[in-house]
C-alpha cells in the first residue's frame, strides 16, 4: 500500500479553530466552489442527495445576525444590549459560513436516520476541504439550529433541519490540540 504522507499527517493533526479566531481572507469564489464540490462528495445511500447548503458571506453575515438578534429578543424580552450584540455577531468574524441542512427525501428503502448521517458527512467534508485549501474551520450548531423560526429565517424549509454551520476563514492563532479519547475506551473487539 502506498501511504499518502501529507493526507495522513493532515488527518492525524487536524483540529478545529474556533470561530472567534477565523479572520479574512476567506475562500475565493473558485475555492468556495471547490469546497462545495468536495463537501457534497460523501457517502449517500440510494444517491438521494438528502442535504442542502446555504452560504452566508459578506454583508449577508451582518443582515443574518440582525435578524437573529430580532428573533432572540422576541424569545427573551430581558435580553440586554450585550446579549443582542452577541447575536448580531453570530456570523462574524469568520468570512464564510456554510449552513448544512438535512433534507430527507421520501424513500421506501433508505431510513431518514441514514439520510441524516449523510448530511453530517457533508458538514465534516466541508471542513476537510477548507483545511486542505489552507483555511481553518469550526462546526457549530448554537441555538439557531434548533429554534424553528431562526432556522427558517436561515433557510430551513418544511421537513429540513440544520445539522450545523461550518464557519471558515484564515486562522489568526495556533490552537493547541485537545485531549482525544483513548482508543481502549472506545474500541473493543467483538467477542461473540
Ligand atoms: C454537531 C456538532 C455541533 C457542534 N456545535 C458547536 C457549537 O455550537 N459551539 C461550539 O463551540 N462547538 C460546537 N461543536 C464542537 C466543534 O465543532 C468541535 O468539534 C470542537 O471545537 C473540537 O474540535 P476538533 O475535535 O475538530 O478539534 C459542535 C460539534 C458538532 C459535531
Amino acid at each position: 500500500m502506498t501511504a499518502k504522507a501529507d493526507v495522513l499527517d493532515y488527518l492525524l493533526t487536524r483540529r478545529s479553530v474556533g470561530q472567534a479566531f477565523l479572520k479574512e481572507p476567506g475562500p475565493s469564489a473558485e475555492e468556495l466552489r471547490q469546497i462545495l464540490t468536495i463537501g457534497t462528495r460523501v457517502p449517500d445511500h440510494g444517491k438521494l442527495a438528502p442535504w442542502r447548503l446555504v452560504i452566508i458571506e459578506g454583508d449577508d453575515r451582518i443582515r443574518a445576525g440582525e435578524k437573529l438578534a430580532e428573533i432572540a429578543k422576541r424569545n427573551n424580552s430581558n435580553l440586554d444590549e450585550a446579549g443582542l450584540e452577541i447575536e448580531r455577531r453570530q456570523f462574524l468574524p469568520a468570512p464564510l459560513t456554510i449552513g448544512v441542512l438535512s433534507a430527507p427525501k421520501p424513500s421506501p428503502k433508505i431510513p431518514h436516520f441514514e439520510q441524516l448521517i449523510s448530511a453530517g458527512n457533508v458538514a465534516f467534508n466541508l471542513e476537510h476541504a477548507a483545511f486542505a485549501l489552507g483555511y481553518a474551520a469550526q462546526w457549530v450548531t448554537r441555538w439557531f439550529s434548533y429554534d424553528t423560526e431562526a432556522a427558517a429565517m436561515l433557510g430551513a424549509k418544511e421537513g429540513e433541519r440544520f445539522v450545523g454551520f461550518i464557519m471558515i476563514g484564515t486562522p489568526s492563532t495556533i490552537i493547541e490540540d485537545r485531549p482525544r479519547p483513548a482508543l481502549e475506551e472506545v474500541v473493543s473487539r467483538w467477542q461473540g
